[in-house]
């Protein structure tokens, strides 16, 4: 039972209400056994001419009085275990979704979103159907098929019954053989539609660069091949279903033949009643649904065993980071950070990232970050929100080792700023307000002044109830940086990092926020990575990085007077100010 262990506290709760859904559906079934019982009846005593008017009526009465309670019961059980089936699929799902939260941010990059999001849809639909139509349909495959079996050859006859009943095995056999081929035809249906989704998303979200290369129409051919490769798919399916259907209504009419051939003989031989023909040929009916669920039910159990099992690969992996016994039982550090001796190489990189760092900020101070791309400055900030295991080295926060502090304690007190300002699909009030929901309006409304982008959302016909995202507004690069470095100041925290923030803003703008800014970190201890001379001057300490090592470092002047990488980008910048400042 290892394989449900992530669900067995659902069935803990769950499983009267599956034991008792079973119970209803044995009863229907039961009493799906007993109409024939009656037709047959009727049948012989009418030939016999005993059967009043009245006691036709009543028997009709009987007939249609057991329809109703099958009726009734039928959506009882239909409550209790498709019910049932679906409160599992929303708790499976809920489970699946905050495990997922809790998980590294390693593991998201070596998964891809689209693999999780088909585990959340097609994996938990199939473990869904197990435990839904999956119970049905085993329960009726032994339940039903053996009791109709016995009755028809107790109360009928053996050797009629087995003789009519040979193609039957055969619709169980064609199920199990085209359920299989159907499945494994569905899921390329899927799979060349979600890619054709895909084309088409990515379409769309590139509209600037497809028009401005005049690519429409290789777009809307390429789009035409993928809807092409669907259009296979759905047929391939469609030869298999088509297949299938007239086989399955086939096969139990190979029965029937018998049945007439086979059953009328001994109905004039006398060996059985006519009433008996006419109850056997009822059972026969009866039978079709159990055998087609034989074949089904085998499919559908081993789908959702291997959803089962991959669902439960997820759930088994354990965050790379979380708290453990060596936590210290903390609630609060000073905002001092020290980095020693570190070194970091991303998981499954060949080359360190950062080697051999040695940074002392004091609480309340600013180091500026500057460095040509790739040379590790994004990664000083991912280890200082422990994205990332510190392992060679260490980072000390008010002298505690980063790897012993409660992750959320330090996750709080850092106010991070991400180099792709991402923003949610909600009100800019939201955005700001993220870290705390219940943030009063006076706050969020002082950090975007802040960050000068207070006049912008003015400016939005709905101010700070703007909708951001597909459906709402789009803000401009400067503006989506701005309300991601308010919705940062917002959480007030003691340490800021702001990873190359300011880029998309004119020099203009910059220069308002840095000032505005002065005011925000001077009590704080910030970390500003950059690649603009403009924003880092003023830091207490500018750090060069390259290829992850510390190459230059110093105050502004310092760094100018040494004549090295800062300097020379530093000239660089201001003859690009002059001549901008020229045109
Ligand atoms: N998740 C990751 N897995 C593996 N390697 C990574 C990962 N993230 C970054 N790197 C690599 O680590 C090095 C440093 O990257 P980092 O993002 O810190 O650079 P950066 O200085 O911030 O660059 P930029 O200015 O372009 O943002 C680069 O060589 C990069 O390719």
């Amino acid at each position: 039972m290892g394989k449900f262990k992530h669900i067995e506290d659902f069935f803990k709760k769950y499983k009267w209400k599956y034991i008792l859904g079973i119970f209803v559906l044995l009863f229907v079934d039961g009493l799906q056994l007993i109409t024939p019982k009656i037709l047959g009846y009727v049948t012989d005593a009418l030939s016999a001419h005993t059967l009043s008017m009245k006691e036709i009526f009543f028997y009709a009465f009987l007939i249609v009085l057991i329809a109703v309670f099958i009726a009734i019961f039928r959506y009882l059980w239909r409550m209790l275990i498709i019910g049932s089936s679906r409160q599992l699929e929303f708790w499976l799902r809920n489970k699946l979704f905050s495990h997922l939260e809790k998980l590294s941010l390693n593991y998201f990059y070596h998964n891809k979103t689209g693999d999780l999001m088909a585990h959340a849809t097609n994996d938990i639909n199939a473990v869904r159907m197990a435990f839904g139509m999956g119970v049905v349909m085993m329960t009726d495959a032994i339940f039903l098929t053996a009791s109709t079996i016995i009755i028809m050859m107790v109360s009928i006859d053996i050797k009629f019954t087995l003789i009519a009943l040979i193609p039957f095995p055969f619709v169980a056999l064609i199920v199990t053989f085209f359920g299989k081929l159907i499945q494994k035809r569905f899921k390329r249906v899927q799979e060349t539609f979600s890619s054709l989704t895909d084309k088409a998303q990515e379409s769309f979200s590139g509209i600037r660069v497809i028009k401005s290369f005049v690519q429409e129409e290789s777009e809307i051919n390429n789009f035409a091949k993928a809807n092409e490769i669907n259009l296979q798919a759905n047929m391939n399916l469609v030869k298999v279903w088509g297949a299938m259907s007239p086989l399955v209504i086939f096969l139990p009419t190979l029965s029937f033949v018998i049945t007439l051939y086979y059953g009328g003989t001994l109905v004039i031989d006398k060996v059985i009643s006519l009433g008996q023909l006419v109850s056997f040929i009822s059972y026969l009916e009866l039978l079709t649904w159990p055998m087609m669920a034989i074949g089904h039910v085998i499919n559908v159990l081993q789908r959702g065993i291997a959803s089962m099992t991959r669902i439960n690969e997820i759930l088994d992996t354990e965050p790379e980071i979380h708290d453990d016994d060596n936590t210290l039982d903390i609630d609060n550090f000073e905002e001092s950070i020290e980095f020693r001796n570190l070194s970091f190489t991303y998981p499954g990189a060949k080359v360190p990232a950062l080697s051999d760092i040695n940074i002392k900020l004091e609480k309340g101070k600013t180091l500026a970050v500057i460095g040509k791309t790739g040379s590790g400055k994004s990664t000083l900030a991912n280890l200082l929100l422990r994205l990332y295991n510190v392992e060679e080295g260490s980072i000390l926060l008010g002298g505690y080792d980063i790897n012993k502090i409660p992750i959320d304690l330090l996750r709080r007190k850092i106010g991070y700023v991400p180099q792709d300002n991402f923003l949610f699909s909600c009100s800019i009030r939201d955005n700001i307000a993220f870290a705390d929901e219940n943030m009063p309006f006076e706050k969020i409304e002082e950090a975007a002044k802040i960050t000068s982008v207070h006049d912008d959302i003015i400016g939005f016909p709905n101010k700070f109830d703007t909708q951001l995202g597909e459906r709402g507004v789009t803000l401009s690069g400067g503006q989506k940086q701005r309300v991601s470095i308010a919705r940062a100041i917002a959480k007030n925290p003691g340490i800021m990092i702001f990873d190359d923030c300011l880029s998309a803003v004119d020099t203009k703008t910059e220069e308002k926020m840095l000032s505005n800014l002065k005011e925000v970190t001077k009590d704080r201890t910030s970390i500003i990575i950059a690649h603009r001379i403009s924003t880092v001057k003023h830091a207490d300490e500018i750090i060069v990085l390259d290829e992850g090592r510390i190459i230059e470092r110093g105050t502004h002047d310092e760094l100018v007077a040494l004549g090295g990488y800062y300097s020379s980008i530093y000239h660089k910048q201001l003859l690009e100010e002059k001549i901008a400042g020229q045109e």
